[in-house]
This record gives structure tokens, sequence and C-alpha cells, in this order.
């Protein structure tokens, strides 16, 4: 039986780090969250709130920020770690000296590192060897877990009493968290979600109707669950929290960024507007990422090959919804 984790250390001061932060000092743990922009350190130590990433909440639980990297990781029981996907080798680097041996961190973005096609736990194992790697994922919008509205998760880690000691450290009454030994496949499931969560805004804000968004959901999750079984997921975590749960939340929320890029996409904003600044949208750099890894290991993937195709203006969304609806006829399972 692992000890309990009771000094939380959470790196990113954005909307899920301060979510996630709120649910660790919730389940009564010593939270220290690290954030890089000093008025972000400022506002949640003096107003208890975060006004830029979530505006109108006020916390309910007490947590301190810091700017200070090694002070916040120095002598924590587990670290989550919450800065956009592709900050994940940065990021690891950047605690690399200071983590004790053993320590959990806690992988909470969800992509897919973008130059070398690796899951971020497989980031951790490379550049951060002496940690113990772990994952949260799961149908989850920080403003929903800020606003202590009942969330379910899943968080995995190769060794089961590593996750359950995780999942104890983080569950409260509005915060329920399942544990998984699939470390793979809670990752893909959250990375994969995103790409076709921009997809199914898009059908959306084209006006492509309701019968159309369920089949692309559908449709999406078959994808889901063909890439991911290539990559090691295990076919009963994709069909969990981490994999349709939160494709469902996110393919037919407009609270979701993705959804909501899509969305505007659909309505006819154009690509180039849409990428610069604006909100974290992680399935922008997940979708060529995804058409990678699916070439990679021979696994057809035409609703992702259709939103890459389409952020890289190769072609518009109605040339992308006639090459997808007169593919050559399949059995459906094949
Ligand atoms: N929001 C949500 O509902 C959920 C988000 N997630 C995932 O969590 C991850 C983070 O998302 P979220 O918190 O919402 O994003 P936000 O855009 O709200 O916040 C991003 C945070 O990361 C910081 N940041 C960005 N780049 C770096 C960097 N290079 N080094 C250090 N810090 C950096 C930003 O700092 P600064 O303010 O200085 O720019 C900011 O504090 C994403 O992968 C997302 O998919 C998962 C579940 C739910
Ligand atoms: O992952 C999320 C909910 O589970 C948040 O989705 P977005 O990043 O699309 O807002």
């Amino acid at each position: 039986m692992m000890r309990r984790l009771q000094k939380i250390a959470v790196l990113g001061g954005g909307a899920w780090g301060t979510a996630l932060a709120l649910v660790a000092a919730r389940a009564g743990r010593d939270v220290l969250l690290w954030a890089r922009d000093a008025s972000t350190v400022t506002a949640i130590n003096e107003t208890r709130s975060n006004p830029s990433y979530l505006p109108g909440v006020t916390f309910d639980a007490p947590f301190q920020a810091t700017g200070d990297l090694g002070g916040a990781v120095s002598g924590c029981d587990a670290i989550l770690l919450v800065t956009p996907a592709q900050t994940t080798r940065e990021m690891a680097k950047a605690i690399s000296s200071t983590i004790e041996p053993g320590t959990p961190v806690v992988l909470c973005a969800k992509g897919i590192e973008r130059s070398t096609g690796a899951l971020l736990a497989d980031v951790l194992a490379d550049c951060l060897p002496q940690a113990t790697p772990a994952v949260l994922s799961g149908p989850s919008f920080a403003d929903d877990v800020a606003k202590k509205l009942p969330t379910a998760v899943t968080v995995a880690a190769s060794q089961g009493e590593v996750a359950d000691a995780l999942s104890a450290a983080l569950a409260s009454e509005s915060f329920r968290p399942y544990a998984s030994t699939d470390v793979a496949g809670v990752q893909i499931g959250g990375a994969l979600k995103n790409v076709l969560a921009i997809a199914c805004g898009a059908v959306v804000g084209r006006g492509w109707g309701a019968s159309a968004q369920a089949a692309l959901t559908a449709r999406g999750f078959r994808e889901m669950t063909l890439l991911g079984t290539a990559l090691g997921a295990r076919p009963d975590t994709l069909t969990g929290l981490s994999g349709l749960g939160d494709l469902v939340l996110t393919c037919s929320s407009a609270q979701s960024r993705n959804f909501a890029f899509g969305l505007a996409l659909g309505r006819g904003t154009p690509v180039k507007n849409l990428m610069s600044g604006g909100k974290l949208a992680e399935g922008i750099f997940t979708a060529s990422v995804a058409v990678d890894l699916g070439k990679r290991h021979a696994v057809d993937l035409p609703l992702s090959t259709a939103v890459d195709a389409v952020l890289r203006e190769k072609i518009d969304l109605d040339t992308a919804l006639a090459s997808l609806m007169t593919r050559p006829l399949k059995r459906e399972t094949d």
C-alpha cells in the first residue's frame, strides 16, 4: 500500500491547472500551484481567483500559488502537470534536477508530442526517467469542476497502487476518479477526442444537422478505437470516461474550445484567423500527428485526415464532406 499523497504540486496556472488545484484542496491536500505568469500568482494568492482563466469563480478551498518552479516541486508527494501538451518536454526538463525519484507525475494535458509522435508518458520516460508517470483524463470542463459540479475522470498509472493512491488523493463528493493501469489507453482517448471535436463543431457550424453530428461522433469513436488499439490501448479503456465519455462531451458542447474552434470554422471564419491567438484548442496540434501515426500503423483515419487537411487549408469543409460521403462503400466494422 502506498503512503498517502498529501503534498501536491500543480504546474500550470490556466483553467485546468487552477481547477485541479481546487480539486486537490477540496480533497484535503496541501496544494501549491506554479504559474509562469506573475499576475496569475498574485491573483490566486490575493483574491482567491484566477480571473484570466476562470472568470467568476471564487475558490471554495485554500491553496497557494508561486512563481518558483523548484520551490513548488521540492519535497512534494505528487505533481500534476497541467501545461499544454506541447510544453511537456520542456516542463519535464525544467523539473528534472528537483524532483525526488519515484514521485508520481500526473499528465493532465490532452495531446501527443507533435515533433516525435510520442505519447506524453513516453516523453516523460525519455527526459524524466526518475518520475513515475501517470495520467488524468476524462469528461471534465475546468469551469464545471471549478464550480464544484459533479465530475468523473480516469487516473491511470502502470502500477495499480499508484493509480489508487492518486485517486484517493483527489477524490471528493464532487470529483470521482476511477483508477486504471492502461496509461496508453487513457492518453489516446483524451488526445484524439479533440481532433474529432473540431470536426463536430464544424458540422454544427456549417448547419449539417444533428444526424451528421451523431454519425461523426460514432465514426470518430471507430477511428479512436482502431488507432488506440494499434498503439496499445485496451478497448475497454476507450469505451470508458477518457475515450467515449470525453468524446461525447466535447463533440456535443460549445463549452469545448475544440468544438468552438470547429464551430467558428463551420460558420466561415478563415483558418488563419482562428489560428492566430485565441483559446487553446489542442486538437489543432494533434490532428497532424494522429494522421502520421495512422500511416505508421496502417490505420485508416478519414475524419482526422479531413480535419488535418482543412487545418492546413488544403481543402475546404465542403470538399472534405463530399470526399467523406463518397468514399467506397464498406462494411461498418471493416
Ligand atoms: N480547460 C479544460 O476544461 C481542460 C483542459 N485540459 C487540458 O489541460 C491542458 C491545459 O489546458 P488549460 O489549462 O485549459 O489551458 P489554458 O489555456 O487555460 O492555460 C494554459 C496554461 O499553461 C501555461 N503555459 C502555456 N505555455 C507554457 C509554457 N511553455 N510553460 C509553462 N506554462 C505554459 C499558460 O501560462 P500563461 O498564462 O503565462 O500563458 C497557462 O497558465 C490542455 O492540454 C487541455 O487539453 C484537460 C481537461 C479539461
Ligand atoms: O478536455 C476537455 C473536457 O474534458 C476540455 O475540452 P476543450 O479543451 O475542448 O475545451
